[in-house]
């Protein structure tokens, strides 16, 4: 670059004598080079947090080597983990946190060598299982604003309630609300050493493991993430956390059919998928493509069945009337069309928007209509969920063994 100099650490310390210090920032700068101090640069590294870390990587240790000649920067760090994309975030981060919060035009090297405890990752083969999980279920809609993540929500808190552990992944990019439906807005996953490596671990609502895109944005900031950004989000939340063993993990999809959803037949075996519509025709042509998908040869994920979603108004004081506002059982009937079971009907009502809002899934109103609606949901998608894994070739092999004493699963 003309007129930028390449300093000596002589000549550097001839400098310091002649220029005035700026504490806390760089010594200071001369024509076009800035002196830099090392105390501002090792205060700026403690921004960064290896992946896999719960600290950052300078009380890590991560930090093995700090140079400074004038405006250039070396740094030697450790990662905790061999993998490519974990190394080179590392090394993103460190430009970007010295370049933040110490000198913006430093000219910065970064050596990342491996931790010699690191672990291989877990090969992200499409087909492979996640260890422990039993059975992955996908919660999709064509339409947006149906109610796919309540129904999330719910057929979660229920399972959970019956006994099984479950887990729910929050794939919602557009607008993930898991953290507000289970109550958990600020909750922030914690980081666990798991045969020495370093993974994620959910946070724990109404005896749901939960994982939303929404603990890693910021308000607002994951509707605009682009498809790979997104994709890299969802795929470390299947493989980078720490779920135990869980009988079901259910993931609430964005609506439609894009990047996320590929990116997650592409990653873990589903077990099914559940496809939810309210009975309006244009909530109705968009379901139909969900079932499509699903059905490409190439996705091949069995659709366990149809959930029809605000199938009538039921005002709280008049419980007995039903306003078909959306039109009359289009969902069963286009499960009859499309030959997939038809899981059941949930009213519009109050206060499952209520229960949304306050962070209680309506499900857990014991003895109410709407919960035992939203139980007549899961017990026939758990029942068509033993038939497929009798039945078609096994993506998920072991088969649930749980339910047996399980009253709420019994006919
Ligand atoms: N059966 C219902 N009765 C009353 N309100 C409902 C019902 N189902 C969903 N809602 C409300 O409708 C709104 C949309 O629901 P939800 O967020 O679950 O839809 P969604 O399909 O996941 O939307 P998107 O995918 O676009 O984020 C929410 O305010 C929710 O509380």
């Amino acid at each position: 670059m003309p007129g930028v100099q390449r300093l000596t650490a002589d000549h550097i310390n001839n400098r310091h004598k002649q220029y005035k210090h700026s504490p806390g920032k760089y010594l200071c700068t001369y024509k076009n080079f800035a002196i830099l101090e090392k105390s501002t640069i090792r205060e700026a590294l403690t921004n960064v947090t290896a992946p896999g870390d719960s600290e950052n990587i300078v009380q890590a240790g991560r930090l093995l080597n700090l140079q400074i000649f004038g405006d250039e920067v070396v740094v030697d760090v450790q990662s905790p983990s061999p993998a490519l994309h974990n190394k080179k975030k590392l090394e993103v981060d460190i430009l970007k946190a010295i370049h933040d919060h110490a000198y913006p035009k430093a000219k910065i090297k970064v050596n990342v060598s491996v931790a010699e405890n690191a672990k291989e990752d877990i090969p992200r083969l499409r087909g492979s299982e996640i260890p422990g999980v039993k059975n992955i279920i996908a919660i999709a809609s064509g339409k947006g604003g149906v109610g796919k993540s309540t129904i999330s929500a719910n057929i979660a808190a229920g399972l959970a309630r019956m006994g099984f552990e479950v887990g729910l992944v929050d794939a919602d990019i557009y607008g993930p609300s898991m953290p507000i439906m289970f109550d958990v807005p600020n909750a922030r996953p914690l980081s666990v050493q798991v045969n020495g490596r370093g993974m994620m671990q959910p946070v724990e609502s109404y005896g749901v493991k939960l994982l939303s895109i929404g603990f890693f944005a910021q308000a607002n900031q994951a509707v605009v993430w682009r498809g790979p950004m997104a994709s890299k989000a969802l795929n470390q939340i299947l493989w980078d956390t720490y779920w135990g063993e869980l009988d079901f993990m259910i993931v609430d999809l964005p609506p439609g059919t894009g990047d996320i959803h590929l990116s997650l037949v592409q990653s873990v075996p589903l077990t099914g998928a559940v496809v939810v519509t309210t009975p309006q025709p244009i909530s109705l042509a968009d379901a139909r493509k969900g079932v499509a998908m699903f059905r490409i040869p190439s996705i091949n994920v069995p659709v366990l069945g149809l959930v029809e979603n605000m199938s009538w108004f039921t005002p709280a004081e008049l419980p007995e009337n039903r306003y078909y506002i959306f039109g009359k059982d289009g969902g069963k009937y286009l499960a009859e069309e499309l030959n997939v079971p038809f899981l059941g009907q949930i009213p519009l009502v109050q206060s499952i928007r209520e229960s949304g809002d306050v962070g209680r899934p309506a499900i857990l109103q014991e003895n109410t209509p709407v919960a035992e609606a939203f139980n007549m949901v899961i017990r026939r998608m758990v029942e068509e969920l033993m038939i497929r894994n009798e039945t078609l070739p096994p993506t998920e092999v072991t088969r649930i063994t749980t339910m047996a004493g399980c009253s709420a699963v019994k006919k």
